[in-house]
């Protein structure tokens, strides 16, 4: 960026793709000059006002802003962290607020700020317990987030003791898989090699970054990167969540976290971010992916044989159904994506996907990982590469369930060829693509809305106070009952 002067660092784009920008047919009503930019990777029209010219440098395109120094729209994917739960409209997106678009305040001000500007890049991720002591308490964490136990509101107030009764009872089986792959989870140290491959890579890119690590359930928690990210004075932040499909339960629990800890902070609050929602449908990530299919695939004695197993994490299936979660459709979309990827080289096996690590009564998205494995197998399938689609990088739902419970579930079966696509960790192709999805974030970064969201809708006082009270009485005679109990030990856990 040396040739860059300060007034030129407004927006910096690099082969924007448009299926990352929210509402790009929204007209601004200020003038401006247009322009247009051809995406080479998709061919798609990206348009814009309000920029005064357009040069590239180190192969990023540069937007250069008008000379009002005012707030202003644009048609650039202005974003809040309110952006909403719509099926298939999250695919591709980042996050937006409610479809008015604003340069962030930093970037228009004047030219010593610009000069100031200092990038921040947050990763999340889920976080597992580092020894076996901390099972129990990261998974009372886990299950007392109302997007992980999606109690009715009228039960809300039952989520934590629900929550510590859950994690007691499931810790000895958490804690036997935790024990089998060594003593704890490898997440933390893998994620923190990404962020140290990711930030190696932006600065190769010429974007010099900090990168974070916000955990959801265990250190270092969302709270502390966030602290962290304010004594660093941090004035632009990139959220990249490191799940590629997106789920209420997981990128979307740490983007509510998120908004909550934005909104009470005036500091934050003012802080232009970007989200990137999803990412699994990136030809960075699908190429990666690939890759990785295509090299194990060939480890195979009739590589052409072979079944491809894709176990993606299971949800409960009224996340999708009731609550709008994009999640099976967004993966669904992923493994064609893969597939047809795969086809262009030649590579035509079947397929099939399943979902796994299922807990507690209610039905989760079928079908099964369990249940597919134990068919395949009776019905002749001999050869089987088992690729984890909703994570990347390596844990307890790669190493202990997939290795070693599914591997001899298979085997049992009658599958007799058995392998395993790893986790993409710091492959480097993945973290460039990471890299470009960051760097094409950057121009929509906007200061978080203060509009009221959902969350605000506040209850009538008396109405909230009967619900309460008629719910305590249901609740405490539901925890009671011997049936509910039993239902508890036998059938959850
Ligand atoms: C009970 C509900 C759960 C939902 C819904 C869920 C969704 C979900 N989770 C991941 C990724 C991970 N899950 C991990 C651990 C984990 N998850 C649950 C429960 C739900 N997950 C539990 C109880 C646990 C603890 C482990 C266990 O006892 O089985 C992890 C961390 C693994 C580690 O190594 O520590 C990840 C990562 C996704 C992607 C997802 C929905 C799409
Ligand atoms: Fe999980």
């Amino acid at each position: 960026m040396d040739a860059i002067t300060n007034s030129q660092i407004l927006l910096q784009l690099r082969t924007f793709p448009c299926s990352n920008v929210s509402h790009l047919n929204h007209q601004s009503s200020l003038s401006g000059t247009r322009f247009t930019c051809l995406t080479p990777e998709r061919n798609r029209l990206y348009q814009g006002v309000c920029v005064s010219k357009v040069s590239t440098l180190n192969g990023h395109v540069l937007l250069y802003p008008g000379s009002s120094n005012k707030r202003r729209s644009s048609t650039l994917g202005g974003l809040g962290l309110n952006g909403s739960i719509t099926g298939n409209s999250l695919v591709g997106k980042i996050c937006s607020s409610a479809g008015s678009c604003t340069y962030p305040d930093s970037s228009i001000e004047s030219h010593s700020h610009i000069a100031e500007e200092k990038i921040g890049v947050l990763l999340l991720n889920l976080g597992g317990p580092d020894t076996l002591q901390d099972v129990q308490p990261f998974l009372f964490n886990l299950f007392a987030d109302p997007d992980i136990i999606r109690l009715p509101r009228l039960f809300q107030f039952l989520q934590r003791p629900l929550a510590q009764l859950i994690s007691i009872v499931r810790a000895p089986k958490s804690q036997e898989g935790y024990a089998a792959i060594g003593g704890g989870s490898p997440l933390r140290k893998i994620t923190d090699e990404q962020a140290k491959a990711l930030k190696k890579e932006l600065e190769a890119k010429e974007v010099p970054v900090d990168v974070y690590v916000a955990m959801r359930y265990w250190h270092p928690y969302t709270e502390e990167a966030i602290q962290q990210i304010k004594r660093d004075g941090i004035s632009k932040l990139v959220v990249l969540p490191l799940y590629p499909q997106y789920s209420i339960s997981t990128t979307g629990s740490s983007i509510r976290v998120l908004e909550l800890m934005f909104r009470e902070d005036p500091i934050l609050s003012r802080l232009p971010v970007a989200i990137i929602k999803s990412w699994y449908q990136r030809e960075g990530y699908v190429k990666s992916m690939a890759d990785l299919i295509g090299k194990e695939l060939n480890s195979f004695f009739q590589p052409e044989e072979v079944m491809i197993f894709f176990s993606a994490h299971g949800v409960p299936v009224t996340y999708v159904e009731d609550a709008g979660d994009p999640y099976r459709d967004q993966m669904e979309e992923c493994i064609y994506l893969i597939m047809q990827e795969l086809k262009s080289r030649g590579v035509n096996n079947n397929y099939t996907l399943a979902y796994q690590s299922r807990v507690g009564p209610v039905q989760w998205l079928k079908p099964y990982t369990d249940e597919v494995l134990v068919k395949l197998g009776q019905n002749g399938v001999k050869s089987l590469l088992a690729v984890p689609v909703s994570f990347v990088s390596e844990h307890i739902e790669t190493l202990e369930e997939i290795d070693m419970e599914y591997k001899e579930l298979a085997l049992e079966s009658g599958i007799e060829n058995w392998g395993r696509v790893p986790a993409l960790g710091c492959t480097s192709s993945f973290i460039t693509d990471l890299a470009d999805a960051v760097i094409e974030a950057l121009p929509a970064a906007t200061a978080i809305s203060t509009a009221s969201t959902s969350m605000d809708d506040e209850l009538d006082p008396l109405e909230y106070a009967t619900k309460l009270f008629f719910g305590s009485i249901l609740a405490f005679f539901l925890l009671l009952s011997p049936k509910m109990i039993s239902v508890i030990r036998g059938q959850i856990f």
